[in-house]
């Protein structure tokens, strides 16, 4: 429903965005992600339209028509510079933006009083936007993105600045948006959070997309998905380690527990069969790899190869 083809942004010297591509099915979670740089604040403007694409095309399929742009009664915003008016009070504040956006004073209420409910800030409503903590403030701003139901919410960093227990509200939050039928798009660095959302993401680096898909599509295709933690009685035999895993991308932990990479399930027998040789295991136990984990894994692997075009040049 949102395609984004080949896009480019510019700013200066710096190439923020670089023939990017990717979809984002309607009614779908879909998380942007990437280091500090990565160019998805740069994207997400060109998304909500305050910015255009040096070349490339971002369109929009509503019904059975195509746009260059999401209508703006259709798009819900959370802009990464936060733009509330301190000296206003919260209820002033929910008020003004859901006017805004020509929602009436009584459908407003109802929304209003709902979310409130739902983000602890009941009691609060008459007292200035600045005299909030930060978090608060930033909840107050969520709502101020989905007071007129929007179809397409795009959020920048929804997450910062929240301690854990509202960054699960927020998780909630947007699951029932997900719920009542919006296509959420979101900008995050809490990967723990993008894994329990999102239906599909992007990870981006230096402008360029590194991983795309669904979480389990990413893991398939970045390898070494799966990891199995062995823990010995003592020290394990250095000398049958090098002779047998030389094959195997593997860690040591504290010189008794070994932690194997494995590329796919199939390599599982392969290991076992040596695991004893190694001295006497004691537990084993395997696991997928995270998304932080792999994150990191991506991200360092695209360093690398960018480090060795830009020598080979
Ligand atoms: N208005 C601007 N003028 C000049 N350079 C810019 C501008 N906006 C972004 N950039 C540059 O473009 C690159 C991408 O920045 P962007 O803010 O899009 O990254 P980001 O992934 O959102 O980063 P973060 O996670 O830190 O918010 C950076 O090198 C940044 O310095």
């Amino acid at each position: 429903m949102i395609c984004v083809e080949q896009v480019s942004k510019e700013y200066s010297s710096t190439i923020a965005v670089n023939q990017l591509s990717f979809s984002v099915n309607k009614g779908e979670i879909f998380a942007l992600l990437g280091p500090n740089g990565a160019g998805k604040s740069s994207l997400v403007r060109m998304l909500v339209g305050f910015t255009k694409p040096d070349s490339g095309s971002v369109s929009i399929q509503l019904a059975n028509r195509y746009l260059s742009e999401i209508p703006a009664h259709k798009l819900g915003y959370l802009p990464e510079d936060r733009g509330l008016y301190g000296e206003k009070t919260l209820l002033q504040n929910l008020h003004y933006f859901a006017a805004l956006h020509g929602v009436s004073k009584p459908d407003a209420q109802k929304n209003i009083d709902y979310w409130l409910a739902r983000f602890d800030l009941i009691g609060r409503e008459n007292e200035p936007l600045k005299s909030l903590s930060k978090g608060n403030q930033q909840k107050v701003q969520l709502i101020t993105a989905i007071l007129h139901s929007p179809e397409i919410v795009i959020l920048d960093e929804p997450f910062s600045g929240l301690d854990p227990v509202n960054q699960e509200k927020v998780v909630q939050f947007l699951a029932e948006l997900k719920q009542q039928g919006m296509t959420v798009i979101l900008s995050a660095h809490q990967m723990a959070m993008v894994e329990k959302l999102a239906d599909r993401m992007l990870l981006m680096n230096k402008g360029e997309a590194v991983l795309y898909g669904t979480l389990d599509a990413i893991r398939a295709h970045i390898g070494g998905a799966l990891e199995l933690e062995v823990g010995y009685a003592g020290e394990l035999n250095a000398e049958a380690l090098q002779q047998h895993f030389s094959q195997f991308n593997y860690r040591l932990n504290k010189q008794c527990t070994l932690v194997v990479s494995l590329e796919n399930k199939s390599q599982v027998n392969d290991v076992l069969t040596i695991l004893p040789q190694l001295g006497q295991v004691m537990h084993i136990s395997s696991r997928n790899m995270d998304l932080h984990q792999m994150y990191l894994k991506a991200i360092e692997s695209h360093q690398s190869k960018s480090i060795r075009q830009g020598e080979a040049q």
